[in-house]
């Protein structure tokens, strides 16, 4: 697995320091409120269950799971709800966690899903942010780290549903998804 990575990125240590500052941002923004982290299955998986523990407050979790990549390295345009949330989202101030903003479709179609059930507020933390590739217009509230123009792997991230289980997050050999 680690021979199909090109260089590493982010470290198992550095990617806990960015976990843990962001945690700390939103402890202190969300005192006040009815936190509720929405976590996009899968690739937020390792950063929901590390973040969740870096919160000091009160909060509830639910998950959803959508997927556009597929097999490939370029999103497939059509975003797919493999999983939709159990709770009510009323009353409760949402942020939703993704792994990464790549294109921008996931958030952006899941953004208007969870509006029209009316929370009290909706904010989106990313880990990663890929602003080259973004092909709408959108921001998140809480990013970890902007990263380069490439695909990358590991801490939740896959390529063909594999590479999540890496603790680091590292470059993928182009000829890994060239061949
Ligand atoms: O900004 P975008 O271009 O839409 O890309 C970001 C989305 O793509 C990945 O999900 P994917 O569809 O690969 O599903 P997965 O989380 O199960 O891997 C990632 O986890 C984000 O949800
Ligand atoms: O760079 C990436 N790696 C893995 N999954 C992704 N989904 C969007 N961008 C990426
Ligand atoms: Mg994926």
């Amino acid at each position: 697995m680690r021979n199909d990575i090109q260089s590493v990125l982010f470290s198992e240590e550095k990617l806990a320091e960015i976990v843990q500052s962001i945690g700390k941002r939103i402890s202190e923004d969300y005192k006040d409120k009815n936190l509720l982290m929405v976590s996009v299955l899968k690739g937020s998986v390792v950063f929901m269950a590390d973040l969740m523990r870096a919160i000091t407050i009160p909060c509830s979790i639910d998950f959803m799971s959508v997927s556009s990549y597929g097999s490939g390295t370029k999103t497939s345009g059509v975003v797919k709800i493999v999983k939709d949330l159990d709770i009510n989202l009323e009353g409760y101030d949402l942020l939703v966690v993704e792994d990464i903003l790549d294109s921008g479709l996931t958030l952006s179609y899941i953004l208007e899903l969870l509006q029209s059930r009316s929370p009290k507020s909706i904010k989106v933390c990313t880990l990663f942010d890929k602003p080259d590739r973004r092909t709408v217009n959108l921001k998140a509230d809480y990013a970890g780290t902007v990263v380069p123009d490439e695909f990358i792997v590991g801490y939740g991230l896959d390529y063909a549903e594999k590479y999540r289980n890496l603790p680091f997050v590292g470059i993928l050999k182009p000829e890994v998804y060239q061949k």
